[in-house]
């Protein structure tokens, strides 16, 4: 008997595995709360776009869509760094400035997942279906619909349900699972820069960042050549800002540039809404053989490194590659997944909150200017045995924990190498005043 999978939440994860798993032959139906988006109306000020680098082509690459995905990208080669005051910094994200990440509609990119996962055989997508109830030993599952509740029984149930899971809550009521959020001290709030007569606003070639000490901005191009910003600011920030004229003089007094770009930035300011930020850490990740997480409903991380989603989309690499490793096992494959996955999932959450820090405050100071340059300049002097982690998170495969440990040894042979190289300089500086 062909086992019967049940997806809960077609975003991103959710329906890139649905396509996956389609092409096992399995029986695969998708469930999803909201309207399907192909066809309703999005709500405004939640992430618009993305930054999709390799480990998310690569999954997209694996069932053909990377083309059609790419078609829609502006790549970004590095970033553009805006003070108050004074000119734009250019920083390049690789040494050869020709690597770049793509911003990527998040709309365009679920709806093509969502076609994709459509027009496989097997799978059946159900929207406007909130998961209200679930079974994991039972395999039971309860939809609030708009014509009711509606059951389901099926072998398998993967939380594919983001960051607040609905999947993940009820393991925990369950107790089958162990959770610890950690929320950031953090908000963010989406604003917009409108095409100017058909022109970006900025340069699309680049992440723009105003980078403000404690807090900032970016912004990422869209294809309609407006540019969507993201203000990252401490939660209580936002309400202090109250009215129109207040609004106005604190973007004057720290962003100046972008008030003349942002037209609508009042409107924005007042009626979008203030998105939290956090990490979410739960143990472990699958229940009974039969039950797993994945994506952010079981490692949501802070978005600084622009990872979250291409982390999801490895997962569902991760997850097919277990498939394969024990013959379509389920019982097997489920944990064999959580092992292989959670050490590189705890290395990019540790490695997005260090981001933000970067983002945020490093990248304004001259020192990690000439710091880059200097890593650049190691990359191209010793390729492929310096490689910056920037390049190994963004440009490559190279599982995340690997990456931090190979980051860590090459910064620990190269602070052995500046300590023999002064302890050499020291040397022969002495013998030549010996000899003197
Ligand atoms: C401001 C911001 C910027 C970001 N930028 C980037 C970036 O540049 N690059 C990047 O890689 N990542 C980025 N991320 C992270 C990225 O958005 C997430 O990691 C990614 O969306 C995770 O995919 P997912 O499928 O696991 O979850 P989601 O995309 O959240 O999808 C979950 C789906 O489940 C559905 N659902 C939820 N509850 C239920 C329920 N009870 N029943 C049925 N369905 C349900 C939801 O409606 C949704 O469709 C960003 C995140 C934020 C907050
Ligand atoms: N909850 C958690 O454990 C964690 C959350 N976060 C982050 O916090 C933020 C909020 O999370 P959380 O509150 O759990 O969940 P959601 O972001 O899913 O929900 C927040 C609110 O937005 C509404 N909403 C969400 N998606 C849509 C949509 N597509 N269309 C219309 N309305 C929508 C929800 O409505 P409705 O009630 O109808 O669903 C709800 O009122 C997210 O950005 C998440 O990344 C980070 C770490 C942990
Ligand atoms: N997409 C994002 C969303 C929010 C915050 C950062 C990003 C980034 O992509 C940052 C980029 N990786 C950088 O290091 O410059």
């Amino acid at each position: 008997m062909t086992e019967r999978v049940a997806i809960v939440g077609a975003g991103l994860a959710g329906s890139l595995l649905a396509c996956f798993l389609a092409r096992r032959g399995l029986t695969v139906t998708l469930y999803e709360r909201r309207a399907d988006p192909r066809v309703a109306e999005v709500e405004r000020g939640r992430s618009i776009n993305l930054a999709i680098s390799e480990r998310g082509l690569d999954a997209l690459r694996r069932i053909g869509l990377v083309d059609q995905v790419m078609a829609g990208a502006l790549p970004m080669k590095g970033r553009m760094i805006h003070p108050v005051e004074g000119p734009l910094d250019f920083q390049p994200y690789s040494a050869g400035r020709d690597r770049a990440i793509n911003s990527i509609s998040r709309g365009a990119l679920n709806n093509a997942l969502l076609d994709a996962a459509a027009e496989a055989p097997g799978v059946e997508i159900l929207f406007d279906h909130r998961l209200v109830e679930f079974d994991s030993q039972a395999g039971s599952l309860i939809f609030a619909t708009p014509a009711g509740k509606v059951e389901a029984r099926v072998d398998v149930v993967l939380g594919a349900d983001g960051a607040g899971s609905a999947v993940r809550e009820q393991l925990l009521a369950d107790g089958a699972v162990v959770e610890e959020v950690d929320f950031l001290d953090y908000g963010y709030k989406e604003l917009s820069i409108p095409a100017v007569a058909g022109e970006f606003g900025l340069d699309p070639g680049a992440l723009h960042i105003w980078p403000r000490g404690n807090s900032m901005m970016i912004a990422l191009p869209n294809p309609d050549r407006s540019f969507t910003c993201t203000v990252f600011w401490p939660t209580g920030s936002f309400d202090a800002l109250s009215t129109p004229a207040v609004i106005e003089e604190h973007f004057r007094a720290n962003y100046p540039d972008l008030l003349p770009l942002a037209p609508n930035l009042i409107d924005d300011y007042l009626h979008n809404p203030v998105g939290l930020l956090g990490t979410v850490h739960a143990q472990p990740w699958q229940a009974h053989g039969r039950t797993a997480l994945l994506g952010d409903a079981a490692h949501a991380i802070v978005p600084f490194y622009g990872q979250g989603a291409n982390c999801a989309f490895e997962d569902v690499v991760e997850l097919d590659r277990c498939l394969d490793d024990t013959a379509g096992a389920w019982a097997r494959a489920l944990p064999l997944f959580e092992h292989r996955r959670r050490e590189n999932t705890e290395a990019i959450a540790e490695m997005a909150l260090a981001n933000f820090v970067e983002m945020r405050d490093k990248v304004a100071s001259p020192v990690f200017r000439l710091g880059k340059r200097i890593e650049h300049g190691l990359e191209r002097l010793l390729p492929g045995r310096y490689v910056s982690r920037y390049e190994l998170v963004s440009f490559s495969t190279t599982p995340y924990a690997e990456v931090k440990q190979r980051v860590h040894r090459q910064h620990q042979v190269l602070a052995a190498a500046v300590l023999v190289g002064a302890a050499l300089t020291g040397a022969v500086a002495r013998a030549a005043r010996r000899h003197r």
